[in-house]
């Protein structure tokens, strides 16, 4: 599976303009302001490019030329946002279940290879930046998703975190075959992870 991207929009006062395309993990790199969330929520079909296309996997998802857009619920990504947006007023356990899928990646097994289990129980808000980000992540996995996009999951992590993460993402990248579009403004992150650097 791999992308075939190609969007601009106007937002705000920026231009804001990608082309992606290639399978495993695609780095998009660039300093703050750029467009880079701009760009994934366009991927995600929350924003509506100017123009050009979105497809992943061969199937189109939006294609200015032709009227296509794909709602967000159709487009199937699963989107770690930057701020990881877990329900509130749902325990752990209820937030990764949470648009779950039939077809998705094993509950038990995702709980084990997030390091989750002690945590099921716990309220969002009790959670620290680095647990939010693995509930978050997890939950994006079991929702069955058609690619993924990670919003900075890497931010404001302590080292040790970072590294589990990090190895989460390789593992993520190596294995489960989905195409993923990562932000990052960190250069060593990019390029250990990246398996191509797109710079905006
Ligand atoms: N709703 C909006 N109205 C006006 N301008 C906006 C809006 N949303 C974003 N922008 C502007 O569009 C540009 C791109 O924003 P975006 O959040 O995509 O950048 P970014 O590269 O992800 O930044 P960061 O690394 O700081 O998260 C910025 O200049 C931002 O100020």
């Amino acid at each position: 599976m791999s992308f075939d991207i190609d969007v601009a929009r106007r937002v705000g006062e920026a231009d804001v303009a990608c082309r992606i395309e290639g399978d495993g993990l695609t780095v998009l790199f660039g300093p703050s302001g750029a467009g880079k969330t701009s760009v994934l929520n366009m991927v995600a079909g929350l924003l509506v490019p100017d123009t050009g296309h979105v497809r992943v996997g061969g199937e189109t998802l939006f294609e200015a030329a032709q009227g296509v857009d794909l709602p967000p619920e159709a487009r199937r990504a699963g989107y770690v946002f930057q701020e990881t947006r877990l329900f509130p007023h749902l325990r752990v356990r209820a937030n990764l279940l949470y648009g779950s899928r039939e077809g998705a990646a094993d509950v038990d097994e995702t709980i084990a290879l997030l390091g989750l289990g002690a945590l099921l129980d716990r309220w969002p808000r009790t959670l620290s930046g680095g647990e939010a980000r693995r509930v978050a992540i997890g939950r994006a996995l079991l929702s069955a998703p058609r690619f993924l996009l990670l919003d900075e999951p890497l931010s404001s992590l302590d080292r040790a975190r970072r590294e589990e993460i990090m190895a989460l993402i390789e593992r993520l990248r190596d294995g489960a075959g989905l195409p993923i579009l990562m932000v990052t403004h960190d250069r060593e992150e990019a390029e250990r992870l990246g398996t191509r650097v797109v710079a905006i």
